[in-house]
């Protein structure tokens, strides 16, 4: 079954555009989703999704298993993959491996900077033109687009140099040119003398000179590379020039006064990322404190604010302030940022003219939160592991925090918000107790490798959706900052329509800033807050009982839900068990009944008795039984003729002529044994000779073949001395009708020839002779042989 997500759904609304002739409307706009109750607003939080799109390597590697569906404008869903251990969850009937989210709005892969900024951003920087403070955090694991989201690329800015853009679009020509006003704690505002004011330009010009290396260009939000001033006399210039801005009627317009600042939480420490000290490697980082001014609100103490008067030398405090910010690779990521890091705007709304009056201060902070990622999916060791431990434990309070927010919104289960628990959340907290309106940005990627850490992502939003946000009403004239001198103390001569009185009148201890308190105020406050402490305490106690009282039902539920679970589970495995083990009896069974059958085959074919031995035993026992019925004939007959006799021993002779039998079928067995080994003794010896007489044979065999071969070559031989003869004859015949015609016998070969004639008739007769003699023997011999 699917999870659906189905609180409370945000309808986006779309702010008019931030020209200063529309921002009267904007408030308005922003209420249209807001329900308004004594005077404050209360709304709940926006948390946009946005999703990146696959890089190159990520198609490369599998990464693409379309785990993420955008259903629509604000509902997305999530489909495990098959190696997540959502998905091994499923199969083992634990959670759900489809869920449904729904968001105040959502941006697909294809979104360009410029529409995300514009989805999101542009009521919030519209309300921050008009007093009203704004946060932005960016949620999600490393590598899902965060720092993209936020800074963007040098050729595609982020929704900060774009929200710097709008802000100073919106107070182009009404800028205050001095530097003697300057932010101070929480919300107040410290004017500076003369020789504090040349060490603040001094600090800007240095700090901006520190970037000299690295060239002097900065990339605005539409990518334009914009020449930026880097002296100090060119930016001393332009704050000096001064105007007294002037409406349509003559009368006098306000100015405004832009700072920022740039710090990281890293390792639960915050570190001044536009301190000086970073250009020393080897000086150690000074931490800064965390503290609250009278007003409850946190701050960072000795934090460093500059006076900017453009996008570009805002972006350049950011470039400034991305080189000291803490970056390592993580296995992930290779840019991966290992902290918090909060970039803040402050603009001062004052009065007209050369000494002006501070009217209000509104606060805007971009925080790009750390990767969410788990230790074990970066493989994180020593350092790492360290940084992934405090980063986890801050966005854990976050996420505790977001969910007592949640639960307090039920008045019966109002619980305690541990905000203090961690550096992050004691910043955030003011934007979650009215000082402003607070924005989440999600960040994913749609990778199968991060999916399990994406849902949790997802899951974590999705109670971050329905915190319900209470805003105070506030505008610049809403609450007049405090103006200090020097030494931090009030100062009177500050704006025209608002006295000293009105400013201390209410109370002036809980005006007072705490680090500006007398010995004996301090004591009193000490014992004031000690008191605090113990009420809080006591709440805070009674709470936890609670918590521990809901925890312990809801584990008690959860239990009896898994025992109910794992007793289905069982059930089932059982009959499996069951139905298998079965099955397995019933080939077993078969298996021996196919071995008895063969083995039943075989032993029919060891007794196999032919038909004529059969018949044979058979006429043997139809002999016996004769036999036996004649004996038994002749023993009636024989008791009959014993007659009286019989009386007396008949059993004993019967036993006698029984163990006679015996005896003679014991020798006979014997007898019947020797005739059976001497017939053995015999036939193998009759085996033995046979053999030896099939060796003898097979010799004598071959000698025949021999003996018929030379036959035959005699035969051969005999026709080819025939042969022979024939020719001789005829050269005879030849030689005898030449001694005719040549009369004259001649010396050499017919010498040769009549010598040979004349002694040649006696021998060739011989030679006939003994040749035929020769064949005769031969022939007389291979008869006998054959
Ligand atoms: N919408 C997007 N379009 C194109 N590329 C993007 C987008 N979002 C992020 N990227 C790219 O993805 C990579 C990771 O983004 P980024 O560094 O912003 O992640 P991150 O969430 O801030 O990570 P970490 O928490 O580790 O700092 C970068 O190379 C970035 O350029």
């Amino acid at each position: 079954m699917d999870i659906v997500d189905d609180s409370s759904i945000v309808t986006t609304e779309v702010s008019s555009l931030l020209d200063p002739a529309s921002c009267s409307a904007v408030g308005d706009t922003f209420m249209s989703d807001s329900a308004v109750l004594n005077g404050q607003t209360s709304q709940p939080l926006k948390v946009y999704l946005r999703i990146r799109p696959f890089s190159k390597a990520e198609l490369a590697s599998n990464e693409s298993q379309d785990c993420v569906t955008v259903e629509n404008s604000e509902l997305v869903s999530l489909s495990a993959p098959k190696d997540s251990s959502a998905m091994k969850n499923c199969e083992r009937g634990i959670g759900q491996s489809v869920h449904k989210f729904t968001f105040t709005k959502i941006f697909g892969p294809d979104t360009t900077q410029a529409e995300f900024f514009d989805g999101t951003m542009k009521d919030l920087v519209n309300s921050f033109t008009q007093g009203q403070n704004g946060l932005v955090f960016t949620y999600g694991v490393t590598n899902a687009g965060k720092t993209f989201t936020i800074q963007g690329s040098p050729k595609d800015g982020g929704i900060l140099p774009r929200s710097l853009d709008v802000v100073f679009g919106y107070i182009r020509g009404r800028q205050y040119p001095k530097m003697n006003l300057k932010p101070y704690l929480g919300n107040d505002v410290m004017k500076l003398d003369p020789a504090q004011v040349k060490q603040e330009e001094a600090s800007k010009a240095s700090l901006f000179s520190s970037l000299k290396e690295d060239g002097m260009k900065t990339v605005s939000s539409t990518g334009n590379l914009r020449t930026l001033p880097l002296s100090n006399e060119v930016s001393l210039v332009q704050v000096k020039t001064f105007f007294i801005f002037l409406d349509a009627d003559g009368e006098s317009v306000n100015q405004f006064s832009a700072w920022v600042s740039f710090f990281e939480i890293y390792n639960e420490y915050v570190y001044d990322l536009l301190d000086q000290f970073l250009s020393s490697k080897n000086q150690k980082r000074p931490a800064l404190k965390i503290c609250d001014d009278q007003a409850g609100i946190s701050y960072v103490k000795d934090l460093k604010w500059f006076n900017i008067t453009s996008t570009e030398e805002a972006c350049k405090i950011l470039q400034i302030g991305n080189k000291n910010r803490s970056l390592a690779s993580t296995k992930m990521n290779q840019q991966s940022s290992r902290s918090h890091s909060i970039f803040t705007i402050r603009l001062l709304k004052l009065s007209s003219g050369d000494d002006p009056s501070v009217l209000g201060v509104s606060e805007m902070s971009l925080c790009d939160l750390a990767g969410s990622e788990r230790c074990n999916k970066t493989q994180t060791v020593g350092d790492r592991l360290k940084e992934a431990g405090n980063i986890n434990n801050s966005l854990l309070i976050l996420g505790k925090c977001i969910a007592a927010l949640k639960q307090g919104q039920n008045p019966k289960k109002a619980s305690y918000v541990p905000f203090r628990e961690s550096k992050l959340t004691r910043l955030f907290q003011p934007f979650f107790s009215g000082k402003g309106k607070a924005c989440m940005i999600v960040n994913i990627n749609q990778c199968a490798s991060t999916y399990d850490e994406t849902l949790h992502v997802m899951k974590f939003s999705a109670v971050a959706k329905q915190v319900v946000q209470v805003i105070q009403p506030r505008n610049f004239d809403f609450m007049a900052p405090r103006i200090v001198g020097k030494d931090g103390k009030v100062i009177t001569e500050i704006d025209a329509d608002v006295s000293i009185e009105d400013l201390l009148s209410d109370d002036e201890e809980d005006e007072m800033d705490m680090t500006v308190m007398s010995p004996e105020d301090l004591l009193r406050k000490i014992e004031e807050l000690k008191e605090k402490l113990v009420t809080e305490r006591q709440n805070k106690l009674i709470l936890e009982m609670q918590i521990r009282k809901e925890m312990g039902e809801a584990m008690y539920q959860q239990m009896v839900h898994l025992d109910e679970t794992w007793s289905k589970r069982f059930e089932e495995f059982k009959e499996t068990t069951e139905e298998q083990l079965e099955n397995r009896l019933e080939m077993y069974k078969k298996a021996i009944r196919n071995h008895a059958y063969r083995q039943a085959m075989d032993d029919l074919e060891e007794d196999y008795v032919s038909y004529e031995e059969f018949q044979a035993e058979q006429e043997k026992v139809m002999e016996r039984d004769q036999k036996i019925e004649e004996l038994e004939i002749a023993l009636g007959m024989k008791k009959q003729s014993n007659g009286d006799d019989a009386s007396t021993g008949p059993l004993e002779a019967l036993t006698q002529r029984n163990q006679e039998k015996e005896k003679t079928i014991v020798s006979l067995k014997l007898q019947l044994q020797n005739i059976k080994d001497v017939t053995d003794l015999n036939i193998r010896r009759l085996s033995e000779e046979n053999e030896m007489l099939k060796q003898h044979l097979k010799v004598k065999e071959q000698e025949v073949r021999g003996l018929q071969s030379l036959a035959e070559r005699a035969i051969q031989l005999e026709a080819s001395v025939t042969e022979l003869q024939t020719q001789l004859d005829e050269s005879r015949k030849l030689v005898s009708s030449v001694d005719v015609c040549e009369p004259k016998p001649k010396k050499g070969l017919f010498s040769n020839i009549r010598n040979t004639m004349t002694g040649t008739p006696k021998k060739t007769k011989v030679i006939e002779k003994t040749e035929e003699t020769t064949g005769l023997t031969r022939k007389k011999h291979l008869l006998a042989r054959k």
